[in-house]
């Protein structure tokens, strides 16, 4: 974002702001998402803590109560085999690889992102089980947990971790190097980084490549077969909408899942689980990334949620995406005072995820103050205010309310 060195006049302000929200009408006008926005149930608010976590889509409680009432309250166990409970890891996992990229048969829903980091940063060492490989490369800047979690994976395989900064990852990588673990959108800047060429570099060092997905899944492309990606998590709550705590997922690329290890190979993940043999036989195919039960009133709330993306193409959004942290920033740049923001978020298109994160001094009474206010995006603290745009519900009216508002709270 340009620095200003002055702040518009109460008169210019006022013009300004005429002309941006008419520009934000004829945008909306032109919007050819516009119509997903019925299918959540959203109030007056401005929503902008969907990559934190999703909005409702409306059709969900209806969907679960039949779940409740009639799948576990009338058909009680013979559910697992006729309502196809018992298939549904596999089946919901099979609906979101479209939308990061990935054929039939890679994915598997379960668990949360921390477990299948777990599984996932194991299997990728397991993979190159070579001891002269004693690397995991790890983002720097990752999101907390799977930093914790690779730890304490390198401490359980006897490799070490080694945080590097995703900028600074190829020139890492090396004849040591086992995998690299990095998060595809950063949590706390929304930068995005380069998932084809660092995987390439990954690949071109004989190591094996894993992301994160949580906060670029549903909100732009992934493209995971496409890049070669070796195994990848993410979790399903954020842009795909699935509910608080709703399962993640993993996915193995299907030329891995022969010799994919599973560090936790529960009964589920078993080729013939009702044997029930003290013997372990993996599972053929992406089941082998199952653990236990499936949490099923969780896991079809997600799968109803995600029938909002029916006839919706992941570019679209993309698309949606860029113009609307586009036009956040400049109505941002237009509206607040000078020298009170500071972007952390990159402005060119292809290091941007879908969220912009401001730096500002007093951030904590800032973000209070805004959602008291009616628009609602996150704090990271100390001082990063959070704004995600979710494509299918935030419009760009929405938009320039957002940063109006944000102006008028750091004026006050
Ligand atoms: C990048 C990233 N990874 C992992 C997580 C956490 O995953 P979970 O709490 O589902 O284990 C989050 C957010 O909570 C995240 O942003
Ligand atoms: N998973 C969360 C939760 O259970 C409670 C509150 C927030 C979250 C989040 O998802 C945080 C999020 N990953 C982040 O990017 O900061």
């Amino acid at each position: 974002m340009p620095a200003r060195t002055s702040s518009p006049s109460c008169g210019r302000r006022a013009a300004m702001s005429e002309s941006l929200a008419q520009r934000a009408a004829a945008l909306d006008a032109a919007d050819e998402l516009a119509g997903a926005r019925k299918l959540f149930a959203l109030d007056e608010a401005v929503y902008l803590d969907g990559n934190s976590l999703g909005a409702l889509p409306a059709h969900v409680p209806d969907r679960v109560a039949d779940v409740v009432n009639r799948q576990w309250g009338q058909l009680r166990i013979r559910s697992w085999t006729e309502g196809d409970w018992w298939s549904a890891p596999e089946r919901i996992g099979d609906r979101i690889a479209p939308l990061v990229g990935a054929a039939p048969g890679q994915i598997v829903v379960g668990d949360s992102t921390s477990v299948n980091v777990f599984k996932a940063v194991v299997g990728a060492v397991r993979l190159n089980d070579d001891p002269a490989r004693t690397d995991i490369l790890v983002d720097a800047t990752t999101f907390p947990t799977d930093g914790y979690i690779a730890s304490s994976a390198a401490r359980m395989t006897g490799r070490r971790i080694v945080p590097v900064d995703p900028a600074d990852l190829t020139s890492a990588l090396g004849p040591t190097t086992a995998a690299a673990l990095v998060n595809h959108v950063d949590y706390r800047s929304g930068r995005l980084h380069d998932l084809p060429g660092l995987t390439a570099a990954v690949h071109e060092a004989g190591a094996l490549a894993v992301w994160d997905l949580c906060h670029s899944a549903g909100a732009l492309p992934v493209g995971l077969d496409a890049h070669g990606v070796d195994l990848a998590v993410g979790c399903t709550y954020k842009y795909l909408n699935g509910g608080p705590g709703s399962p993640a997922y993993l996915y193995v690329a299907e030329r891995h899942q022969a010799s994919f290890d599973s560090p936790l190979p529960g009964w589920t993940s078993h080729a013939d689980p009702f044997a029930m043999t003290p013997g372990y036989e993996a599972a053929d195919g992406s089941t082998r990334g199952r653990v236990g039960t499936p949490d099923i009133l969780s896991m079809l709330a997600l799968e109803a949620a995600l029938e909002v993306w029916d006839g919706i193409a992941i570019e679209t959004v993309r698309a949606k995406s860029l113009a609307l942290t586009d036009f956040f920033l400049e109505c941002v740049d237009a509206y607040v005072p000078a020298g009170r923001v500071t972007s952390l978020t990159p402005a060119e298109h292809a290091s941007r995820g879908s969220q912009v994160a401001l730096r500002c001094e007093d951030a904590p009474r800032v973000m209070e103050t805004l959602t008291a206010r009616g628009v609602v995006g996150d704090l990271r603290r100390p001082d990063v205010l959070r704004f995600g745009f979710t494509p299918l519900y935030v419009g760009f009216a929405d938009t320039e309310r957002a940063a109006r508002v944000l102006a008028e709270v750091l004026a006050g």
